[in-house]
């Protein structure tokens, strides 16, 4: 991006340019904060690994002595300058975290890793001290191999792990790299002038080659094409589209030139919302402790505990303090959670590209963990359940000034500034009849009731038949239940709040929509229908479905009441919604779904969104969940399994019987327990 860029969009820029921060949330090991300091971690391994290849081949493997060697005289000099080095550069991600784990007082994963390193590095130095500088007589055995080898394992658990979590917002990131910096404006002769980005506005047209990068999201006004919005949404076949569709800004061009009216730059754009978004959750800490944390945690005290246990207990046996000091410096090496760190990245780096590849973006990782709990799918009918593709099937006119046509332009004029659903099917009622509207000013949406605005110096509304009861507004009731009843949505035109006509618009039911709640059913998952729409209308979706929990004529606000109510019984909620009326019980529910990728901020609020607003992916996103959760506790137990076992054995409990757990030993279960673990997550699937 150029350097005028950065500073049109500071706050987006910030977000884009500030890789530690990007990565912060996505990898987010807990409550803990510490990954802001994780820095770039693609980085630290590599050189990590440089620094490690001769740490690893001139030091005695786990106390192994090769038939061959390369050790040289004073080549341990070099193992302990590189292993200092790569002890501070490539260990310090997780001091860093341990430092603020431990200042929360909640020590986990990063605090039981650099335990590891710590104390493999200090005992190091000593040994080295002790061998080079002292010459005591007994060889004391240094663990720089250990140390090389437990850096950067734990640097590619995270480096993958930060992958995956965060496919969605890197992807997004990336693509703020990939916004080029200047776009081809069209002016009225037709000619186009290359202007930089910044200087192009909402409202301007412009022009994209084929191949190109679509610099800002748009409608086309001219040409059709392919796009990859891979980036975007994650769908990764191209999409064609022609004359009135929308383009996102980062989306990349494929085999047609187009020419596009520029609807969202900068600020403004899809982009820099959802970054602001994902920055603004990446702060949020997340709710509930993970799994790997809480036995990262319980793990570090066992540890510990066992360590000085061995340590005094060797003492007083062997009354020697180089034995009992290499016991318990082994307990805490072999403590170390190799498998552990990638039992959960594993899974979820399978999981979230499993399901990028199927439509299914989550964007909060918690959500694949709580999902297999859920109790409740709560679900909006518009959209959701239903094609939100509506026709006009009536309207009328309930005064003598105005014909039926007058009601209908009057709404259409309102209807232009509306993204709602119910407003594609009365701009296309006026299309087909050919009627033009009148000049509306001040449109302004009322969430959950409809939108207003003025008319010719009249203040004119468009309302739900909830809005009328409210307000004591007489309509006919008679006509009203005889249209909503056949599952019509209703709306009426209030002109200086006097009822003057109504607009019924039906709809179609999303074909998958039955199947998916059957199976909602066989899961023992209440399904349950709130929606902003009347209750007759919502009475025929839900009867045809086979919805029995029906709540309808809410308000955004009382959408949200029922989810907490819900939640306030102890069932755990999943609400799936499409609308900006949805946004805050989306934000509520202890998963919510957006249902369809647009540029609405129903998406912006979501755990999760389903691409392809199809009602199956529903079921498809609960079972990469039970899945993913189901991978994650074997994973655990085939990581901590080692622990388990290794714990105890390098403490010396077996010692009696002649069996004390050596390094070496430990190092072959530890990486054979990270192969299973690495096998099992590839074996993830969802049914
Ligand atoms: N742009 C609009 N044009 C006409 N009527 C509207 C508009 N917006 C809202 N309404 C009226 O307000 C009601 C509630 O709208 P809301 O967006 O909350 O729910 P909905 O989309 O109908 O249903 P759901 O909650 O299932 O998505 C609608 O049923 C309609 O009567
Ligand atoms: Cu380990
Ligand atoms: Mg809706």
């Amino acid at each position: 991006m150029s350097d005028k860029h950065q500073q049109d969009h500071p706050k987006m820029e910030h977000e884009a340019m500030d890789h530690s921060k990007m990565e912060h949330g996505s990898m987010d090991h807990g409550s803990m904060d510490h990954s802001m300091h994780m820095g770039n971690l693609k980085q630290k391994f590599f050189i990590s690994l440089i620094l490690a290849i001769p740490i690893i081949l001139l030091s005695p493997m786990m106390g192994v002595t090769l038939p061959f060697q390369f050790s040289f005289n004073g080549s341990d000099w070099v193992v302990l300058i590189l292993a200092s080095i790569l002890f501070f550069y490539g260990g310090m991600p997780f001091l860093q975290g341990a430092k603020m784990e431990l200042q929360g007082k909640n020590p986990a994963m990063m605090t039981l890793i650099s335990l590891g390193i710590s104390v493999s590095y200090f005992y190091s130095v000593y040994a080295f001290i002790a061998n080079n500088l002292l010459h005591t007589q007994n060889h004391v055995m240094d663990f720089f191999w250990e140390l090389a080898t437990l850096i950067l394992i734990m640097l590619l658990g995270h480096w993958i792990e930060m992958n995956a979590v965060s496919n969605a917002g890197n992807a997004l990131q990336k693509m703020a790299e990939l916004l080029p910096g200047t776009a081809n404006v069209l002016d009225e002769e037709g000619n186009t002038t290359e202007v930089a980005l910044k200087e192009v506005h909402i409202g301007d047209k412009i022009v994209v080659k084929a191949g190109g990068k679509i610099p800002t999201d748009g409608i086309i006004i001219n040409g059709q094409t392919t796009v990859n919005e891979s980036m975007v949404t994650g769908e990764a076949k191209d999409v064609s589209k022609k004359e009135q569709d929308k383009v996102i800004g980062g989306s990349i061009n494929g085999s047609g030139t187009i020419s596009v009216d520029v609807t969202g730059t900068g600020e403004s754009g899809y982009l820099s919302q959802v970054m602001a978004l994902v920055s603004s959750a990446q702060q949020e800490k997340s709710k509930v402790e993970s799994l790997s944390d809480k036995v990262a945690k319980l793990l570090f005290y066992v540890a510990l505990a066992v360590g000085i246990l061995a340590f005094i207990i060797w003492l007083v046996v062997t009354k020697d303090m180089n034995i009992a000091l290499e016991r318990m410096v082994t307990v805490f090496i072999i403590a170390c959670p190799h498998a552990l760190g990638l039992a959960i990245p594993l899974a979820t780096a399978r999981s979230t590209s499993l399901g990028a590849q199927n439509g299914l973006l989550v964007k909060n990782r918690q959500a694949l963990e709580v999902a297999k709990k859920v109790d409740v799918v709560m679900m909006d009918k518009t959209g959701t359940l239903t094609e939100g593709n509506f026709a006009v099937s009536a309207f009328k006119s309930f005064s003598t000034d105005y014909t039926e046509n007058d009601v209908l332009e009057y709404m259409g004029a309102l209807e232009k500034d509306s993204s709602h659903p119910l407003s594609v099917g009365v701009l296309k009622k006026l299309e087909e009849l050919n009627l033009t509207t009148p000049a509306a000013t001040d449109t302004s949406t009322i969430p959950g009731v409809g939108i207003e605005g003025t008319i010719e110096h009249q203040t004119v509304k468009i309302v739900s038949v909830a809005y009328l009861t409210k307000k004591g507004i007489s309509y006919d009731q008679q006509l009203f239940s005889e249209l909503s009843t056949k599952g019509n949505s209703v709306s009426f035109l209030l002109v200086n709040d006097k009822n003057i006509g109504l607009v019924a618009q039906g709809d179609q039911i999303k074909p998958e929509a039955k199947t998916m709640i059957q199976a909602l059913k066989d899961q023992n998952i209440k399904p349950v229908m709130l929606t902003g729409d009347n209750q007759q209308a919502a009475a025929a979706v839900a009867q045809q479905l086979g919805i029995d929990d029906v709540h309808a004529e809410l308000l955004p606000e009382d959408k949200e009441k029922l989810v907490k109510e819900y939640k306030n019984n102890g069932l755990v909620v999943m609400m799936v919604g499409d609308g900006v009326n949805d946004a805050p019980s989306l934000v509520r529910a202890n998963v919510g779904v957006a249902i369809g990728a647009g540029t609405d901020v129903a998406v912006d609020s979501a755990d999760v969104i389903l691409v392809k607003s199809d009602p199956a992916d529903i079921l498809h996103f609960l079972s990469l969940a039970k899945n993913t959760s189901k991978k994650m506790v074997q994973n655990l137990w085939w990581g901590a399994g080692y622990n388990i076992v290794a714990i105890p054995l390098a403490a010396g409990v077996l010692a009696f019987a002649g069996i004390l757990l050596s390094p070496a030993v430990g190092a072959i279960i530890m990486s054979f327990s990270t192969v299973i673990v690495a096998v099992n997550a590839m074996l993830l699937k969802i049914d």
